[in-house]
């Protein structure tokens, strides 16, 4: 039904375009009138966002560019598959996904200590060179950033998910700023805390460190529990014989760069395999087996075991979606920061 008020807009509306055969129909003046508001109010509200396919116009090859070149890379070198995972989370957390840790030079984020073992810069580079060939000043390194790390996890067998895209790189990278990130020796409180700095729960926490399903540690971060963590010993919380098995690997003033798996026995593999050995002790990082010591999260890591019946959840699944939250963190977009030419400088 027509109000009276709606009839004259219309025949107002009508009046005013005598010369063509257009007819304003109020109902779609009034759907179009909303549509408009609400899409200019959540742009005011929430910022420009990411969007899957932002560079399906300006540069189709991105995603089979940046796919193909981290496949030759982890061909050669396998250990680029965490350490791309690792740079993102790295990145993310410290002024948002803007590439900022691939900025060189003194004082940038990449001398500060935690960054000092990332690996795989030169993949990024190379699909970089790649992609201004392809597309000049179109990609921005955090977009590319972004891809290589689903596509590393895809590689070690994990599941695929959308990677939205639309972000521009920053042009500050501070050192001092990457005590944002969380350390090993973190108390679950503090986890918790840092995660939710960036607007991510208990459960992506749990998920996301979920990423240590693959990759590696340096003995120099964990060798401390296996001798005199208490005054007589061990780390209580770690099972005996793990002890013994690392206790070989990481001796006493033995090297403490040399490298362990964060996942024993398959630190190749993307699986809930971290899950089970958090369960049995067998936690290599502080921080990793206080996820099952601590109630709060250990509720998450039995659902990705399967241990709370319908409350199941499945670890690859929920991975895909927290690392869309975890790579929207603080994003730039639109007229924000630039497209960077060469992905270790800014322009
Ligand atoms: C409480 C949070 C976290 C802490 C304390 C932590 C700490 C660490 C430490 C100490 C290492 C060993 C670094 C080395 O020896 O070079 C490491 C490695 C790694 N981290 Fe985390 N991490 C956390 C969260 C995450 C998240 C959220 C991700 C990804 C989504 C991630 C992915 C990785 C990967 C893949 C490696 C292996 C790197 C490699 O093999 O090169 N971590 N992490
Ligand atoms: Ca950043
Ligand atoms: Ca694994």
């Amino acid at each position: 039904m027509q109000t009276s008020s709606q009839t004259n807009l219309s025949s107002i509306l009508n009046s005013l375009i005598p010369m063509t055969k257009l007819r304003f129909n109020p109902m779609l003046v009034l759907v179009v009138s909303i549509a408009v508001l609400f899409t200019f109010c959540s742009i005011l509200v929430h910022g420009q966002a990411t969007r899957i396919g932002f560079y399906s116009n300006s540069c189709p090859q991105v995603e089979s560019i940046v796919a193909s070149t981290v496949r030759s890379h982890f061909q050669s070198d396998p250990r680029i598959a965490p350490g791309l995972l690792r740079m993102h989370f790295h990145d993310c957390f410290v002024r948002g996904c803007d590439a900022s840790v691939l900025l060189a030079g003194s004082n940038s984020e990449r001398t500060a200590p935690p960054n000092l073992s990332l690996n795989g810069f030169e993949v990024i580079d190379d699909a970089k060179s790649q992609l201004e060939a392809a597309c000049p000043g179109v990609v921005s390194c955090a977009d590319i950033l972004a891809l290589a790390a689903r596509d590393s996890v895809v590689l070690t067998s994990g599941l695929r998910w959308s990677v939205p895209t639309g972000r521009r790189d920053g042009t500050i990278s501070l050192a001092s700023e990457a005590n944002n990130l969380p350390g090993f020796t973190d108390s679950i409180d503090v986890q918790k805390q840092k995660f939710s700095d960036k607007g991510l729960n208990s459960q992506d926490l749990v998920t996301l460190v979920g990423g240590h399903t693959i990759g590696t540690t340096q003995c120099q971060f964990f060798n401390y529990r296996l001798f005199n963590f208490t005054n007589n010993g061990p780390d209580p919380s770690m099972d005996p014989a793990f002890v013994t098995q690392m206790q070989a690997l990481c001796p006493q003033n033995g090297d403490g760069s040399r490298r362990v798996a964060l996942d024993t026995g398959s630190a190749g593999r993307f699986d809930t395999m971290f899950f089970s050995n958090l369960r049995n002790g067998r936690g290599v990082l502080e921080s990793d087996q206080k996820l099952w010591t601590d109630a709060s999260t250990r509720t998450f890591v039995q659902r990705f075991l399967g241990l709370r019946g319908v409350l199941g959840l499945t670890f690859n699944l929920e991975f895909g979606k927290s690392m869309v939250k975890m790579s929207n963190i603080e994003v730039k977009t639109g007229t924000q920061g630039e497209i960077r030419k060469v992905c270790s400088a800014v322009n």
